[in-house]
C-alpha cells in the first residue's frame, strides 16, 4: 500500500462567487524513499496541490490517505497533528523566523516533540551540523546567505523527524552551487526512507529525483519514474510529536520581546508609569491616613469614649451632642450623670476603665494684676495624652494645667513660660446639692501648659473634688471617660452607651470618640486617594490601549511567522498564546519597572518630607504590590485577547503568503 494516496482531488478558488477550477481531479500515490518532482507551467496549481498534501488547505474535494489513514479535513485538530508529526516544509523564500537565531529556528519545530530539553538542543545542533551550519547557530537569519538560509529551513523541516518533506521550489532562489548542495541534501533525505515531494520549474532539478509528475491544466499529464524508490531503512523509530507546551510559547515570546528591546522598553515604560501612578496614589493614601491617625493618637487616646448626658432623650449625632454642652452653664443639673448610670457604664463588657469627671463651663483666673476668663475646665483624665502638654507636667494635687494662650494673656507673649510653678487664683461658679449657685475660689499652682487644642484647662480629680467639697458644691459627675479594651471595640461600646435607655425608653447618654472623628477623616482621605487612583487608572487604560495597538501591529508584522508556525503544526490555541504570553510578559515586566520607580520615588519623597512631618508619607504595602502585579497581568492579558484572536483566526496559507 502506498504511503500517500490522492484520490480525485478537485479544487476551485472563488472570486466574487465565481469558481476558478485549479485542480480538476488528481489521482496520485507516493511511497516513502521517493524523491518526486512536480513540474508544470506557472499557475498550474502545483502550490495548491502541495498545500492540500501538506494539510494546510481544508477546502477541496477528494480524499487524501496517509499511511492507510484517511485525513479528515473537517477536523482541524487532526490536521494540526498531521502537520506536526508527518510533514516538513521547505519553501522557496526560506520562511525563517527573523527574530530567532538559527538554532532557535530549528528548536521551534523540536519544541513539539517529546524529547527532553537537552536532547532537543543536541538534535538541533546535530541537524545544523549535517547541513554544514554548525558555526552559524547563534546568528539571526538576516545575517545568512540564501543557501545558508535554505539549509536552516531544511534542518528545521527535518527536526521533528517527519515521514514526508514538501519542498515548494526549494532551489528557486539559489545559485547553481547552492542548488546542487540543496538537491543532494534532499536526495539524502529520500535515501533515509522519507518521501520528498518538490515543486520545481526546472527540468534539470527535476532530473535529480526518482520520479517526475507533470501537471497541466489542473490534471496530471505525465508521471515518469526515473529510478526505483530508495529502500527503507531497517531502523524506523520516529520521534514522538506533542502539542506545543505553554512554556515554549513564553520562551519564544520572551525572545521576541528581547529582539525588539527598545520598542518594547518604551511600551513597558508607558505601562509602568500607569501602574506606578496607581501604586503611588494608594501608597500616599495609606501614608496620609496613617499620618492623621498618628497625629490624633498623639493628642488623644483613641480608645477613650467621652460620655455626656443626652438631654434630648433621642438619638443625637456627635455634633448635636457637643452643641448641647451649652446646657452646662444654662442648666447644669440637666447634665449630671447619675451614679446608677455610671455603674451601668462600669458593668459594660469590653471596657477597661471608667473615669468620672466634672466639666465646668466658665471660670476666671487672675495672676498678679492680670485677669483671664476661660470657657471650659475639666478634670484631667487618661483620654488626654501627655504629649499634648507642651511645657511642664500634668496637674498634681493643688495644681492646674493652663493653655498656652491663657499663660500669654496672664503674662506676656515672651514670658508666658515663667508662669509655670507660680500660683494663680482660680474662681468659678457651680451649684450645691440643691441646685443653688455656689462660688468657688482657690489658689492653685500652674503645673504646665497645653497646646489648647487637645487638652483644655484642667485640674486633677482630687483637686477638683476637694475644691467642690470644701465649698459645699455638688461633686456629681457631668462627664465620664470610658476606655474600651481595644480599638476594635470602641465603636461597639460607644453604640451600646448611645443606646442605653431609661424606664421611659429614652436615651440617657451620648458619646464622643476620637475614633469616629478619625473615621470621618479617613473616609475623606480614602475618597481622595481613590479618586487619585482612579485618575491613575485612566493612564492604565491608556497603557492597555497602547498594548492593544502594539499587539495588533505585532500580529501584522508576524503574519508570515504565524503561517510558518501553523505549517509546523502549531494549533490556533498556540498562536493565541504566542500573543497573550508576550503581552503578559510586557505586563509583568512593566509591573517590575513600576515597582522600581515607585520605590525610588517613595524613598525620595519620604526622605525629602521626613524632616518636615516626621512621618513616612508614602507607605506601599505588600497588598499594593500584589495588586499592581495582578492588575498589570490582567490588563495586559485582556489587551492581547482581540489581537491574539485575530492572529489565531488567520488562514495559514494566506499568512504564509504575507510579505
Ligand atoms: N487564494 C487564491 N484565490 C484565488 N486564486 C488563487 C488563490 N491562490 C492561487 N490562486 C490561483 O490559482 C492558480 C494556481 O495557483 P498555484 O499557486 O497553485 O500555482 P503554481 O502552479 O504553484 O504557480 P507557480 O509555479 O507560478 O508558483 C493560479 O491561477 C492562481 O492565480
Amino acid at each position: 500500500m502506498a504511503f500517500l494516496t490522492l484520490k480525485n482531488i478537485k479544487k476551485s478558488y472563488y472570486v466574487d462567487k465565481e469558481a476558478f477550477p485549479v485542480l480538476k481531479g488528481i489521482d496520485l500515490s507516493f511511497d516513502r524513499g521517493e524523491f518526486v518532482s512536480i513540474l508544470g507551467e506557472s499557475g498550474g496549481g502545483k502550490s495548491t496541490l502541495m498545500n492540500i498534501i501538506g494539510g494546510l488547505d481544508r477546502q477541496f474535494e477528494g480524499q487524501v490517505t496517509v499511511d492507510g489513514q484517511v485525513l479528515d479535513h473537517s477536523k482541524e485538530r487532526q490536521l494540526d497533528d498531521y502537520r506536526r508529526s508527518t510533514v516538513g516544509y521547505i519553501y522557496q523564500s526560506y520562511n525563517l523566523i527573523s527574530h530567532l537565531t538559527v538554532l532557535d529556528n530549528v528548536l521551534v519545530a523540536l519544541d513539539m516533540t517529546t524529547l527532553s530539553r537537552e536532547s532537543r538542543r543536541q538534535r538541533a545542533l546535530q541537524l545544523l551540523d549535517q547541513v554544514g551550519l554548525s558555526d552559524q547557530v547563534n546568528k539571526h537569519p538576516n545575517h545568512l546567505s540564501g543557501g545558508q538560509k535554505q539549509r536552516v529551513a531544511i534542518a528545521r523541516a527535518l527536526a521533528s523527524d517527519p515521514q514526508m518533506i514538501i519542498a515548494d521550489e526549494p532551489t528557486g532562489a539559489l545559485d547553481a552551487e547552492n542548488t546542487q548542495e540543496v538537491l543532494s541534501i534532499l536526495d539524502g533525505i529520500a535515501r533515509d526512507g522519507k518521501l520528498v515531494i518538490a515543486v520545481t520549474h526546472s527540468q534539470e532539478v527535476a532530473n535529480h529525483g526518482t520520479r517526475i509528475v507533470h501537471l497541466a491544466d489542473g490534471k496530471i499529464d505525465g508521471d515518469v519514474k526515473l529510478k526505483d524508490p530508495y529502500p527503507l531503512p531497517q531502523d524506523t523509530t520516529n520521534l514522538q510529536a506533542r502539542p506545543l507546551p505553554a512554556t515554549a510559547a513564553y520562551r519564544t515570546s520572551f525572545k521576541h520581546l528581547m529582539y525588539n528591546f527598545w520598542r518594547n522598553s518604551l511600551i513597558m515604560l508607558g505601562t509602568a508609569i500607569g501602574i506606578f501612578a496607581v501604586i503611588l496614589f494608594t501608597g500616599l493614601g495609606n501614608g496620609v491616613n496613617g499620618y492623621i491617625q498618628d497625629q490624633i493618637n498623639s493628642m488623644a487616646n483613641p480608645r477613650a469614649i467621652t460620655v455626656f448626658r443626652n438631654p434630648s432623650g433621642k438619638k443625637m449625632s456627635q455634633e448635636q451632642l457637643q452643641a448641647s454642652l451649652q446646657n452646662l452653664s444654662a442648666d447644669p443639673e440637666s447634665m449630671f450623670i447619675s451614679d446608677h448610670d455610671i455603674q451601668r457604664l462600669r458593668n459594660l463588657s469590653d471596657v477597661d476603665r471608667v473615669e468620672t469627671g466634672v466639666m465646668v463651663p466658665g471660670f476666671r483666673l487672675s495672676y498678679r494684676n492680670m485677669q483671664q476668663s476661660g470657657t471650659t475646665m475639666t478634670t484631667w483624665n487618661h483620654s488626654v495624652t501627655t504629649s499634648s502638654i507642651k511645657q511642664g507636667h500634668r496637674p498634681g494635687n493643688g495644681e492646674i494645667l493652663l493653655t498656652k494662650q491663657q499663660a500669654i494673656q496672664l503674662t506676656s507673649a515672651k514670658k508666658y513660660k515663667s508662669i509655670i510653678g507660680k500660683v494663680v487664683h482660680l474662681n468659678f461658679n457651680w451649684i450645691d446639692k440643691n441646685g443653688k449657685p455656689v462660688q468657688i475660689s482657690s489658689d492653685v499652682k500652674v503645673s504646665g501648659l497645653s497646646d489648647g487644642a487637645s487638652a483644655s484647662t484642667s485640674l486633677n480629680h482630687a483637686t477638683m473634688f476637694k475644691l467642690l467639697r470644701d465649698n459645699d458644691a455638688t461633686t456629681r459627675a457631668n462627664y465620664v471617660a470610658v476606655f474600651a479594651s481595644n480599638l476594635n471595640n470602641v465603636q461597639t461600646v460607644s453604640n451600646k452607651i448611645d443606646n442605653m435607655r431609661d424606664n421611659n425608653n429614652r436615651r440617657i447618654l451620648g458619646t464622643v470618640t476620637v475614633g469616629s472623628v478619625l473615621k470621618t477623616l479617613n473616609t475623606y482621605v480614602h475618597l481622595a486617594s481613590t479618586i487619585l487612583a482612579a485618575i491613575a487608572g485612566i493612564s492604565l487604560l491608556v497603557s492597555a490601549l497602547m498594548i492593544i495597538v502594539t499587539m495588533y501591529m505585532s500580529v501584522s508584522e508576524r503574519t508570515k511567522e504565524i503561517g510558518i508556525l501553523r505549517a509546523l503544526g502549531e494549533r490556533k490555541k498556540d498562536i493565541r498564546r504566542l500573543f497573550t504570553s508576550e503581552s503578559i510578559l510586557i505586563g509583568f515586566f512593566s509591573a517590575i519597572l513600576a515597582l522600581v520607580i515607585s520605590f525610588v520615588v517613595t524613598f525620595s519623597l519620604n526622605h525629602a518630607l521626613y524632616h518636615l512631618i516626621k512621618y513616612n508619607i508614602v507607605q506601599i504595602t505588600a497588598g499594593n504590590i500584589i495588586f499592581a502585579f495582578v492588575i498589570a497581568i490582567i490588563i495586559s492579558f485582556i489587551a492581547a485577547l482581540l489581537p491574539a484572536r485575530r492572529a489565531a483566526k488567520l488562514n495559514p496559507i494566506d499568512a504564509l503568503a504575507a510579505d
